[in-house]
């Protein structure tokens, strides 16, 4: 048979796949996916001549291998990812199981290094292990076991290294809470913040939360954050706009409204969330929050914290496209305002009083968090702001880590008893190192079996992961090389249409899967973006000419035909795919398509609204109270 030249062109699309799929990674090496049955192979075989110079004269049987093939890969990819997402599962469950072993509230002590500032260098605390501190008072030695004390030589690294599994909690879907307690000037704010030299806590779990989303395959993880203050019981926004916290119209935004619903979900209503898109983004926000925070001269530290400083990562974890919604875990970061007993700090007046509503709040954070561990039925969440924002973040299922930060003087001696009585309640007394010896050997057994497991499954995981990817590059390559060859006439050889059922395909009126994408093709897009009568008349016409080009194309009237490689593979149009589905009606690419277009947009700003308490307990402040605070504040930020 004699070839016509305009026919070559007509396979040029097969010809781009093939070499394209051979220049893929799959291509150059199908053997990598195992179990798959790669379009390269059948590529190779020996039943595909080089080219095709008409499409019509492909053999049937290659045409049903490439269907078959990308139903294979179909099969494989749900497969895999339900094996990934068991996986994943598994992951989650040993390592909670390992934070439950070692307690879902764990304590940590950091022990500030001496200071320039300090006038008499002699120790008081002094540690006698890596989970034990000894303080001596007057003849009188006080032992206190915690989850870890770092010395006065540990760096952040060595700090952040503890507390990163914590931080994997959240990713996984726990609501948890770091804070960071102690005496004024011990290194609280260090330890959280840190310094641009020697970043803390919150910027390097900034860093890794980022990490982790790239890293995690299985779900798509988005973040959103909000800074705020709790000062003299009051709440301050402190991401929000300057003008609106100055106004005074906009006082509600410095006075902001804890709201419960009735799942027992904390919502603050009118705070400022900014979605994280980046690291980038997340340092400015933060940068700028801190800024605001407000500070005041005491005796003790010339750059106090008056406040309780609480910074919320919403953490919004969505698996495949069929998840409707997006998990939401908060995770907390709280610098508590200093615990200074009030006579020490020569605080007179609004300081005074600032000292009093901190150590307030600080012990009814301390009797929630004993309650919490003691199981009680009655938790006291309602006598502070700051245990009411956390109400959600600090019960079941959470997670909470308690840095108490101490100071290495003698002098301070007093307030570090203090400081670690809190501790030692926070941990409870039921402390799994007043077990036996046996009993301790077999938790530290079980929870290095654990961690062994948790590898394992993140490493299995991972390549999971990678298979997927492999393979939906695989499948997409055969769906391209199947559309560009096959798309517009299998079911014209199969069964012929008239020209007016056709046109009735392409514009999705009569048939239930046409109206699927009809209606999606309405959902997907705002209304301004929706076609005009007019659009609608000129796209009408448009499918005519594809249909009337198909199918010419098909009856052998080919002369003026061709539908070069780059056209035939960028129709992204749904209109298009919807011609492309109803004439390959066996196929089911094309509405897989469809119903992924159709699943909702994982978007944790979406979701958020979602997830928005409805039904809401409201606790005000006190109006009278927030104009006169409003007015008296003092921050160290006003004074810069
Ligand atoms: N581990 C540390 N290494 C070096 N410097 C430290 C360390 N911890 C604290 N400091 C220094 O001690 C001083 C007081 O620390 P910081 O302001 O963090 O205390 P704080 O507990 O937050 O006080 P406040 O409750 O009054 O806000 C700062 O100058 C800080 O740089």
């Amino acid at each position: 048979m004699s070839i016509p030249a305009e026919k070559e062109q007509i396979s040029l699309p097969l010809e781009d796949a093939r070499e394209s799929l051979k220049s893929s990674p799959m291509g150059s090496n199908p053997d990598s996916l195992d179990g798959l049955s790669p379009v390269s192979e059948l590529l190779n075989s020996p039943s595909i001549p080089a080219i095709y110079t008409d499409v019509n004269v492909v053999p049937e049987h290659v045409k049903n291998e490439l269907e078959q093939s990308i139903l294979n890969l179909e099969e494989e990819i749900a497969q895999l990812r339900l094996k990934r997402r068991s996986l994943d599962k598994r992951r989650r469950e040993a390592l909670n199981k390992i934070l439950d072993i070692k307690g879902s509230i764990r304590v940590f002590c950091r022990v500030r290094p001496f200071l320039l500032t300090d006038k008499r260098r002699i120790h008081g605390p002094i540690s006698t292990g890596s989970e034990k501190i000894v303080v001596q008072l007057a003849g009188i030695r006080k032992e206190f076991e915690l989850d870890k004390v770092f010395l006065q030589q540990a760096s952040q690294d060595d700090v952040f290294v503890e507390v990163e599994p914590i931080l994997k909690s959240a990713l996984d879907g726990h609501n948890v809470c770091i804070f960071a307690y102690g005496q004024t000037g011990t290194g609280k704010t260090f330890t959280m913040d840190g310094t641009n030299e020697k970043p803390g806590i919150l910027p390097r779990a900034l860093k890794e939360l980022f990490n982790q989303a790239s890293l995690n395959n299985s779900h798509s993880l988005t973040f959103s954050m909000s800074m705020l203050e709790v000062y003299m019981g009051n709440l301050r926004d402190l991401l929000a706009p300057k003008s609106s916290c100055r106004a005074y119209g906009a006082l509600t935004r410095c006075n902001l409204n804890i709201q419960t619903d009735s799942k027992g979900l904390v919502e603050i209503e009118g705070l400022t969330d900014v979605p994280i898109p980046d690291f980038a983004t997340a340092r400015w926000w933060y940068t700028k929050g801190r800024r605001v925070r407000a500070t005041s001269w005491t005796s003790v530290n010339e750059a106090s914290s008056r406040s309780h400083c609480l910074t919320r990562i919403n953490v919004y974890r969505c698996g495949d496209a069929s998840e409707a919604k997006a998990e939401v875990s908060k995770l907390w970061m709280v610098d508590l305002g200093g615990s200074e007993r009030l006579l020490k700090t020569g605080a007179t007046g609004l300081t005074l009083d600032e000292g009093r509503a901190i150590n307030l709040s600080l012990s009814a954070l301390g009797d929630v968090i004993a309650a919490l561990r003691k199981k009680r039925s009655y938790v006291p969440y309602r006598n502070s702001k700051l245990t009411q924002i956390l109400k959600d973040s600090l019960g079941d299922g959470s997670k909470v880590l308690m840095l108490v930060l101490v100071s290495p003087c003698e002098e301070d001696t007093g307030e570090t008893i203090c400081s670690l009585s809190f501790a030692k309640r926070a941990r409870g007394v039921e402390s799994y190192r007043e077990f036996p010896e046996e009993l301790k050997k077999q938790r530290e057994k079980k929870i290095m079996l654990l961690e062994e497991e948790m590898r394992e499954a993140e490493e299995e995981c991972q390549e999971v992961g990678n298979e997927i990817q492999k393979a939906e590059i695989l499948l997409s390559e055969n769906k391209r090389l199947f559309s560009a060859n096959y798309g517009l006439i299998e079911d014209e050889v199969k069964t012929p249409m008239s020209t007016k059922e056709d046109l009735k395909e392409a514009t999705g009126t009569p048939r239930n899967s046409k109206k699927v994408i009809k209606r999606n093709l309405s959902n997907s897009q705002p209304r301004f973006m929706t076609s005009t009568v007019a659009s609608r008349q000129r796209q009408g016409a448009a499918e005519k000419e594809i249909v009337g080009r198909a199918r010419s194309f098909r009856s052998g009237a080919r002369s003026s035909i061709h539908f070069p490689a780059s056209q035939s593979l960028s129709y992204s149009d749904l209109r298009f795919k919807a011609i492309l589905q109803n004439s390959n009606r066996k196929s089911r690419y094309a509405e897989t398509s469809t119903l992924l277009r159709e699943s909702p947009k994982c978007n944790g700003l979406d979701t958020k609204l979602d997830t928005l308490p409805q039904s809401k307990m409201v606790t005000a402040s006190d109006p009278n109270f927030r104009v006169t605070l409003y007015r008296h504040r003092r921050r160290k930020s006003d004074i810069i």
